[in-house]
């Protein structure tokens, strides 16, 4: 009896650990999982520091460092290109793809000092999530009321320019994993119009290589983002909105399809600090996706 129970202890034991290992769905939700409740941790921790100051931008600085260790126990390597772009000392506006959760970590790599992300209200209510971002000054919209959150947007215009501040946005307004980018919503450029203020468009390479939700794949990987130059505003009014998204989206859209053909290969992925057993790294030094369960999932 005693012994038939130690097997079924040990066998407990011993399966998420077999799943983790040959279960590319398991694995994916493990890793998920972890993202999760690593940012829940950071922000249960870290808010008690931040609410000390009161909400203010400097609180920002506390969560990315709190996120930046994340790309290594995941073993991935980010490529920043064109950062240099974003050293200014005035305010400007961030446009940005927005493909996963995980933008979070390319994020935190190139966000300058004094600048505060727009996110959907719905992380506001999510406990010390949305009390981390409150306190850190994030901006928060209600996208199912357009006139409020275009309201918001326009006092943002005033609040840049006052206390000198960056906002970053993500026109796309919702999370995209296809081959393009979704139509731009224009809050971001309206915001840059009547702050007649420079847009920055900042594009990340897509993640087909390591990650997916649909195909339920985190591996190891690598990822580059890339600043791009400055866009004008000055001079511009709410009526040359439509023409400056569809400008912007496009130059965005050409750089993503560039960087698509052209990943970067040329260096390894790092070595992940969390076992990640689902992946293996080939001749060519880029890791891969082992399909040991036959399913390729
Ligand atoms: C350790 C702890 C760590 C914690 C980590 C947390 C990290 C947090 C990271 C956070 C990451 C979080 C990431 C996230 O959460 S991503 C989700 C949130 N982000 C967004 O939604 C992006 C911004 N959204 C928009 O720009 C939309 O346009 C809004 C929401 C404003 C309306 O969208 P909606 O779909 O309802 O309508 P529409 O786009 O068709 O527009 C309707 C009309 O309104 C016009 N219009 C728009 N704006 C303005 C304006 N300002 N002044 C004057 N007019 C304006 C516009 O031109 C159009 O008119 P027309 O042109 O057709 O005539
Ligand atoms: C008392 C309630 C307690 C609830 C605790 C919830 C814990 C949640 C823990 C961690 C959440 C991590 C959130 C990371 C946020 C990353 C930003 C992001 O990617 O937001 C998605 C948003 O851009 C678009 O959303 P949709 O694609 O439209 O959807």
């Amino acid at each position: 009896m005693d012994v038939a129970l130690l097997h079924g202890l040990l066998l407990l034991l011993i399966l998420p650990v077999l799943l983790y290992r040959y279960c590319a769905t398991f694995h994916y939700f493990c890793k998920v999982t972890f993202f999760n409740l690593w940012v829940l941790a950071m922000a249960t921790l870290l808010s008690p520091f931040a609410a000390i100051r009161g909400r203010c931008v400097e609180n920002m600085k506390l969560l990315c460092a709190a996120i930046r260790p994340l790309k290594h126990l995941y073993g991935i390597k980010i490529e920043v290109l064109g950062a240099e772009h974003l050293n200014l000392k005035e305010p400007y506006v961030i446009v940005c793809n927005h493909q996963a959760s995980l933008d979070l970590m390319g994020m935190v790599e190139v966000i300058p000092k004094r600048c505060v992300p727009i996110a959907k209200k719905e992380l506001l209510y999510m406990g010390t999530v949305g009390w981390a971002c409150w306190l850190s000054g994030i901006i928060f919209i209600d996208r199912q009321r357009t006139g409020d959150a275009i309201d918001v947007i326009s006092q943002t215009a005033e609040t840049i320019r006052r206390e000198n501040l960056r906002v970053w946005i993500f026109p796309e307004g919702t999370r995209n994993q296809s081959r393009s980018m979704l139509p731009f919503k224009r809050g971001a450029f309206h915001l840059a119009v009547q702050a007649q203020v420079p847009i920055f468009p900042i594009v990340i390479s897509p993640y087909w290589d390591f990650f997916s939700s649909k195909e339920k794949k985190f591996t190891p990987g690598t990822f580059t983002i890339r600043v791009l130059p400055r866009i004008e505003t000055r001079g511009l009014s709410p009526k040359d909105v439509p023409e400056l998204t569809e400008t912007v989206r496009k130059t965005m859209v050409d750089v993503f399809s560039e960087m698509s053909s052209n990943p970067c290969r040329d260096w390894p992925a790092e070595l992940p600090l969390l076992p990640s057993t689902g992946a293996t790294k080939g001749t060519d030094g880029v890791w891969h996706d082992e399909d040991t369960t036959g399913t390729s999932d």
